[in-house]
């Protein structure tokens, strides 16, 4: 078994990373039930593929089963309410632990029902897609959208264990398993080239199905947030700042497309890390052939790279609008993450809104 552990002090936590973890969840989330009982979220579709796994795993611990909607949208307000609703009814207290099965959406909703329900419980993270095995379990963000964007309603709040079990990728289509492996291509991108390259070997192998090159591309991303995470919990000195690479391209791109299943978030990183490296050429800050090597990569495992391949039809100054409520505004200002190269990603605090808005639209029009 790999164990990754979090540093973070009194909320530090391990992820347990090893195929076939789920078929003896008994042993590791018994010390968690409650009377027997634990309380499991999880969505429609994991409920079909992975909840009678997971429930034949704990071995006579019982399951107080909350499926929710699957998809982007079960990310509001309405679902958090219900979710909350029942959580009380279910009479779950403070230092119980609610256990999320699912991918970044179940992960990140629940996380944010275990932060307020009685001013907090504890929550674990039952990864279940290559995104949020390689992303959004580990580090605490929680949220749901709101009508002004994505994520902007949540709260930090660090889980007690992540259970990463590679084999649940093998009921997931491959659409979902492409969208994660965009995240998985980030961490390169950010400050690893040396990891990009393995992308560009592996990619492949690992979207076809080679447990080996699923297993590497976890642990290496994990280990990668985890040193993140620790360094700089709650983003405030730049460092996890970078972790956002093409999100706030992305995030743009995913209100233009309703946070519906026409555009997923994995797929919109991509997109936007493939921007964010065109507008850094644009700004005399990369070199393009860098630039064409990220798209060339993201293109060829079937990722979108352009505002038409995502789907998206907005002016520059429409998609700038909803640039304005990302998380990282600072006294009006927004700060960009760029890159000097692949591996050479930073924060750039000079970048005018209106100069994105002009870069967009010369993107349609390359395009057109
Ligand atoms: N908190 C963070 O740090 C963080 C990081 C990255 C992304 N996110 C968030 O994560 C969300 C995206 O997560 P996602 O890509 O996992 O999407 P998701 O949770 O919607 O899962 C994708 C689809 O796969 C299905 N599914 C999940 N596991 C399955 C399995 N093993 N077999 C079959 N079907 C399965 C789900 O039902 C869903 O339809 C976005 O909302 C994004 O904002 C959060
Ligand atoms: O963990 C982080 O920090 C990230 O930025 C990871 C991102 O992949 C993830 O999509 C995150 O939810 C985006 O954060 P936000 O603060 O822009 O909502
Ligand atoms: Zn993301």
């Amino acid at each position: 078994m790999i164990r990754i552990d979090v540093g973070l002090g009194k909320r530090a936590y391990p992820i347990l990373i090893e195929a076939g973890l789920l078929d003896r969840a008994a042993d590791l989330l018994g010390a968690f039930a409650r009377d027997g009982r634990l309380v499991v979220v999880t969505d429609e579709r994991v409920a079909a593929t992975q909840l009678p796994r997971l429930a034949a795993g704990l071995d006579g611990i019982a399951i107080e089963p909350i499926v929710l909607p699957a998809g982007e949208s079960t990310k509001s307000w309405a679902e958090l309410e219900a979710l909350t609703d029942r959580l009380l009814e279910l009479g779950v207290e403070r230092s119980d632990h609610i256990v999320a099965l699912g991918g970044g959406v179940i992960g990140d909703l629940v996380g944010f029902a275990a932060a307020i329900v009685k001013r907090g419980c504890k929550f674990v993270q039952v990864p279940t897609t290559l995104l949020a095995q390689v992303d959004s379990s580990v580090g605490g963000k929680t949220a749901i959208n709101s009508k002004a964007g994505k994520n902007l309603i949540g709260a930090f709040h660090q889980p007690s264990l992540v259970l990463i079990d590679p084999t649940t990728l093998d009921t997931l289509p491959p659409r979902e398993i492409r969208a994660g492996y965009a995240e998985v291509v980030k961490y390169g991108l950010i400050d690893d080239p040396d990891f990009f390259d393995w992308c560009e070997a592996n990619g492949a192998a690992l979207l076809a199905g080679d447990s080996d090159a699923r297993l590497h591309a976890i642990a290496h991303s994990v280990a990668a947030k985890a040193r993140t995470v620790a360094a700089d919990e709650r983003e405030t000195t730049g460092r996890r700042a970078l972790l956002n690479l093409g999100h706030t391209f992305g995030h743009a791109l995913e209100a233009d497309t309703g946070f519906s299943d026409r555009l997923l978030h994995g797929e919109a990183v991509a997109a936007g890390m493939a921007l964010a490296f065109r507008f850094s050429v644009r700004q005399g800050l990369c070199d393009a052939d860098d630039a064409a090597r990220v798209t060339r990569h993201l293109e060829e495992v079937g990722l979108p790279t352009t505002l038409g391949a995502a789907g998206v039809s907005a002016s520059g100054e429409k998609l700038v609008t909803y640039m304005e409520h990302d998380k990282k505004m600072e006294g009006g200002r927004l700060p960009f993450l760029l890159a000097r190269g692949i591996g050479r990603t930073f924060l750039d605090r000079t970048v005018e809104l209106a100069e994105v808005a002009a870069f967009l639209d010369e993107e349609w029009l390359v395009e057109a």
